[in-house]
């Protein structure tokens, strides 16, 4: 289990990426939702050993994060949000390398495990292709392939799907979960559905604060009957704003709608919309949202 308790980071500009955050994450797949500039990554990064904060613990299964970095690597996959590759490399010489840093001595048992790993993501055809010559979800699998070498029982993935077609999205969907089954997997995003798809648990981070966390089903539920869509024009956006908790307005087959939130059943041609994590996560982060 993953512990994090009062944890405090401000950048040197003044800044508070963090503030007071207390986290409790068990084995699955767990989505940390939050805008841009909510602090995500500060705490990735937090978690990852690549950066430590002003105060607070964080304990992963025994280990003390900021006491013990090294040993939390051992068990540590990270997936950055950006990360590099040298362009000129295949992806079998990258993930060996990798893997003979990572302490896999013999070239024989390393050449099989790249390959375990390379069909694991499904990139072993792809293996002897130059990681420049990869499209953007190969380049996201390679990056979990790298994060995967050594076991680990803690994987951080920060917005991975952003920039990925709906094909490659399912595929790394896919990975992920299976990977949830047997480590602490940490989806940090921006992108609803993600959460949705993937996660047993979630939080919604805000202003380098934990604002709620739960079950993305049950936390979705809690608004249940207080959630009221309905078709307007483009130009009564404004009038809606100032007469409702307006969450989102969006397109839908060309047309403007608009989601409110409203104890009670507005009347005025609004209809309820019910199990959408999409208007928890606008209400919660308290913001009206243009998508
Ligand atoms: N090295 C830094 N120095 C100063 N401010 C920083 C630094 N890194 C991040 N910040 C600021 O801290 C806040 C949180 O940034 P962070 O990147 O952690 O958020 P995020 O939720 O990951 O956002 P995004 O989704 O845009 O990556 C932002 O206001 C950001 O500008």
């Amino acid at each position: 289990m993953l512990s994090i308790q009062n944890l405090n980071k401000t950048y040197p500009n003044g800044t508070q990426a963090l503030n007071n955050v207390n986290l409790e994450i068990h084995k699955g797949m767990f989505g940390l939702l939050g805008p841009n500039g909510a602090g995500k990554s500060t705490l990735m990064r937090t978690i990852a050993t690549l950066q430590i904060a002003d105060t607070g613990t964080i304990d992963f299964d025994g280990i003390d994060v900021f006491n013990q970095p090294e040993e939390l690597r051992k068990v540590l996959g990270y997936l950055p949000q950006d990360f590099g590759v040298y362009p000129k490399v295949s992806a079998e010489m990258m993930l060996n390398h990798i893997a003979k840093i990572k302490g896999i001595h013999s070239s024989n048992d390393r050449k099989a495990y790249v390959a375990d790993l390379l069909n694991q993501v499904n990139l072993y055809k792809f293996r002897k292709r130059n990681l420049g010559d990869y499209s953007g979800g190969m380049r996201q699998r390679f990056g979990i392939a790298q994060a995967l070498i050594g076991n680990p029982k803690l994987i951080i993935v920060d917005e991975p799907t952003a920039g990925l077609d709906p094909l490659e999205r399912n595929r790394f969907h896919n990975l992920l979960s299976e990977l949830g089954e047997e480590a602490v997997v940490i989806l940090s995003t921006h992108i609803v559905d993600d959460v949705v798809n993937l996660c047993t648990n979630m939080a919604v981070f805000n202003d380098g604060q934990i604002v709620v966390q739960g079950h993305p089903q049950e936390l979705s539920n809690s608004l249940n009957d207080k959630i009221y869509r309905k078709r307007i024009e483009k130009s009564e956006i404004e009038k809606y704003q100032s007469e409702y908790t307006v969450l989102s307005t969006y397109l839908r087959s060309g047309n403007m709608n608009v989601n409110i939130f409203s104890d009670v059943h507005p009347g005025d041609g609004f209809e309820v919309v019910n199990n959408n994590l999409e208007d928890f996560y606008f209400y919660s982060i308290n913001q009206p949202q243009t998508v």
